[in-house]
């Protein structure tokens, strides 16, 4: 019998330079608003991608555009070589794409362990009726996702509270549920829209060791969204940063950072913010 430490392991993907998402020439208008201009990037396994920029640059479209909230006017998005532009959203985490919210969009009145089966309920292969009628296939599915589910809240820390209903626990540890529940599906790509928000400086250090064991222990591509500088530029492979729709840089961290471009778009964006303040 496999063990389960090594059956979540085979997951991992060997590190290759196909890209495991591929943004081309996406465009997104919503009215007159032109959200996303002709934005291409790619992100390869075991990348994580940090996609940055000041407040209504569009980088929560494009994260709707890949996971399936929005359909983009033109381009294409690839996830490992498949076109997801037009995919369902339901359908998305058996292309291998798991996401995170970031509002939290857990069963609170469920336990943990609850809350990160349900992140495997596509990867069950037995079908309706082998389920329906609890055949042997449907019973080896529940085996195989409890065992992934118990490797994973060892890995998040949340062997400790398993049983535990998550509206009793605190937002950081939600958060943690979460990832979990995102992680149980084997998601190829992962998209983390502001994994820190809320979140205490102690907690942040904590998701920044998280972010590269699970990049490192299962090779996926991620695409991270956040407001939080230090992580952002701790944590990514590479950065992309938007402006008004526009890539206006992508790189390593520093060379982002250096960017004149960067500088302007975020002083511009902090100097607006203190007139409004005023
Ligand atoms: N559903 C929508 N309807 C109309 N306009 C929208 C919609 N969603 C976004 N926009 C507009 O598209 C642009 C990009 O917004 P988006 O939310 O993607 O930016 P963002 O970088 O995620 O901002 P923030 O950092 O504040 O979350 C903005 O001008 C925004 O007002």
């Amino acid at each position: 019998m496999v063990s389960h430490a090594t059956d979540v392991e085979t997951t991992k993907r060997p590190l290759t330079d196909k890209p495991l998402l591929r943004v081309e020439s996406v465009t997104k208008r919503f009215g007159g608003v032109v959200a996303l201009s002709d934005v291409s990037f790619d992100v390869l396994p075991g990348q994580i991608c940090g996609l940055i920029g000041p407040n209504g640059s569009g980088k929560t479209t494009l994260f709707n555009c890949i996971s399936g909230i929005y359909r983009p006017e033109s381009g294409g998005i690839y996830v490992d070589g498949t076109q997801v532009v037009g995919t369902k959203r339901h359908r998305m985490a058996a292309l291998g794409i798991g996401r995170t919210f970031q509002n939290l969009a857990l069963f609170r009145s469920m336990t943990v362990r609850q809350n990160v089966l349900v992140g495997a309920h596509h990867l069950g292969h037995s079908g309706f009726v082998a389920n329906a009628l609890r055949l042997p296939s449907a019973g080896r599915d529940d085996a195989r996702a409890t065992a992934d589910a118990d490797v994973l809240l060892e890995m998040l820390d949340l062997a400790p509270v398993a049983d535990v209903l998550v509206a009793a626990l605190p937002f950081g540890t939600q958060k943690r549920v979460e990832l979990a529940r995102a992680l149980i599906g084997r998601p190829k790509l992962l998209l983390l829209d502001e994994p820190a928000g809320g979140l205490n400086h102690g907690e942040v250090e904590e998701l920044e060791r998280l972010f590269l064991a699970i990049r490192d222990r299962f090779s996926l591509a991620i695409l991270l969204v956040e407001h939080h500088m230090t992580l952002v530029m701790r944590v990514s492979d590479k950065v992309v940063a938007l402006e008004f729709g526009v890539k206006i840089a992508e790189g390593r961290p520093a060379e982002v950072q250096a960017e004149p471009e960067v500088i302007r778009a975020y002083l511009g964006d902090t100097v607006e913010r203190a007139h409004e303040a005023a």
